[in-house]
Parts: C-alpha cells; structure tokens; sequence
C-alpha cells in the first residue's frame, strides 16, 4: 500500500444562509493514497464542490481536521494557506479560466513564477509540459485561438507544471464531448501516473470514475461505505 498523503477527519461543513441552516458535509473521513487518482462522485448538490474547495483550504470546514503529509491544514493563516496551495496543489475546473490577454505558455508559467521559479526555468518547464500535453506548436496562441480540448489541455499543463504533489479537478472534462473527455483525461491520467502526481477528482461521468483508481461517492453529507 501507498503512502497516505492526505487524511480528512470528521469533517462538516454547514451553511448558514438568513439564520436558515444547512448540513452538508456531516462527518466526512477519508484517507487519500500518494499518486493514485481518486474519483469522487455523488448526485448534485451532495457537496462534492464544497468537499474539494475545502480540502484546497479555498474555504474553511465548520469542524473537522485535513492533515497533509502530517501536517493540519485548518488552523494555517491566510498567508499561510496561500504559500502551501502555490507550492503543494494544482487546480483544474469544468472551465479552463485561462487569462485570455496571455498566450499558453505565459499561462502554464504563471503558477511557478508566483511561487518564485526564475523565469528562464519557468519558460523550460512550460514549454516542457506543453509539449508533452501535444501543443508545441500552439504555445504562443491565445487561449481564443485555441479549440476546447486544446484550452483544457492548457490548464492540465498549467496545473502540473509547476509539479504539485496533489491535483484537486473539478470535472475537468466536463465542458467537453465525450471523445475529447475520454482523449483528455487519458493524456491527463498518464501524465500524471508518470509524475506520480496523487489527483483528486470530482465527476459525474461514470465512464471517467471507473478509469480512477479508487471511486468515493458522498451521500447524505458522508462517505458511503
Ligand atoms: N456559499 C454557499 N452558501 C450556501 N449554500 C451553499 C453554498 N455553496 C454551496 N451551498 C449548498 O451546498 C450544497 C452542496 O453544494 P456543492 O456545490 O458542494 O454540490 P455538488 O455536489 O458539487 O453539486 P453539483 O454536482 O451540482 O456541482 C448545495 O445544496 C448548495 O446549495
């Protein structure tokens, strides 16, 4: 067995919107393994977006604990919890939010150079991964010069080029047909295997969830055995 990178502990989460409140993730455990990719899936509005916003310490649980590398995550300040996500995590969305004024390659670098990578090894590493995600030839394109598949094969890029331990995804295909979700998160899942990058992905698309390692499913605000 691999090791543990990631263990969430008895964690809740409840909204308190004009004094009415709302449970939704009620006591959530879970122990995610070094680079395997993890699918977690759940009918809408089961929390799955509010489960991955907060383990991405981009929103705070009402209790609970996230130990990383053995480290807690929820009593870290701000400042904190920004340096930790430049330096440990990478994000993907449905929607690519690529900066539409940057060509591809001056998106891919950006992660890293916020995290301090010189530019000149910034630039090597960009170019790097755009090569190896298939578009050598579109690093200088804009991102609306660009088809869906090859944005979304951008932000891939730009979520791994600065080589994070944990990828958290939030249906990354899900923007695209079926052929190019499947040729999308192929590329994106033999990248990742090769890096050993450990993924963490919310989906709905049973097709992409069987193709994971390992399928959680949040019901009723926990994981179902
Ligand atoms: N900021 C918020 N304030 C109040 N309620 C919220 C907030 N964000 C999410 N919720 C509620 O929490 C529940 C879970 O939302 P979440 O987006 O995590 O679900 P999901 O499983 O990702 O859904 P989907 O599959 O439709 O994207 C929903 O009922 C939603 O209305």
């Amino acid at each position: 067995m691999s090791d543990i990178i990631l263990k969430v502990k008895n964690l809740t989460r409840t909204y308190i919107e004009d004094k009415v409140s709302t449970a939704v993730l009620k006591g959530i455990n879970l122990e995610i393994e070094e680079g395997k990719i993890t699918a977690i899936t759940g009918k809408s509005g089961s929390g799955k977006s509010t489960l991955l916003h907060i383990l991405g310490t981009l929103d705070k649980p009402t209790s609970g604990e996230i130990i990383f590398k053995g480290k807690d995550l929820t009593n870290l300040t701000n400042d904190a919890k920004a340096a930790f996500r430049n330096k440990n995590l990478g994000f993907i969305y449905q929607f690519h939010y690529l900066l539409g004024d940057f060509t591809a390659l001056e998106n891919v670098m950006l992660p890293s150079l916020i995290g301090g990578c010189p530019e000149k090894e910034a630039r090597k590493k960009a170019l790097n991964i755009l090569e190896k995600v298939g578009l050598k030839d579109r690093v200088d394109f804009h991102p609306g010069e660009l088809s869906g598949g090859q944005r979304q094969r951008v932000a891939i890029a730009r979520a791994l080029c600065h080589n994070p331990d944990l990828v958290l995804a939030d249906e990354p295909t899900g923007n695209l047909d079926a052929s190019n979700a499947a040729s999308v998160f192929e590329l994106f899942s033999s990248l990742v295997k090769e890096k050993k990058t450990t993924v963490i992905m919310v989906t709905h698309d049973e097709s992409l969830a069987k193709l994971c390692d390992r399928k959680v499913v949040i019901k009723d605000g926990v994981i179902e055995d």
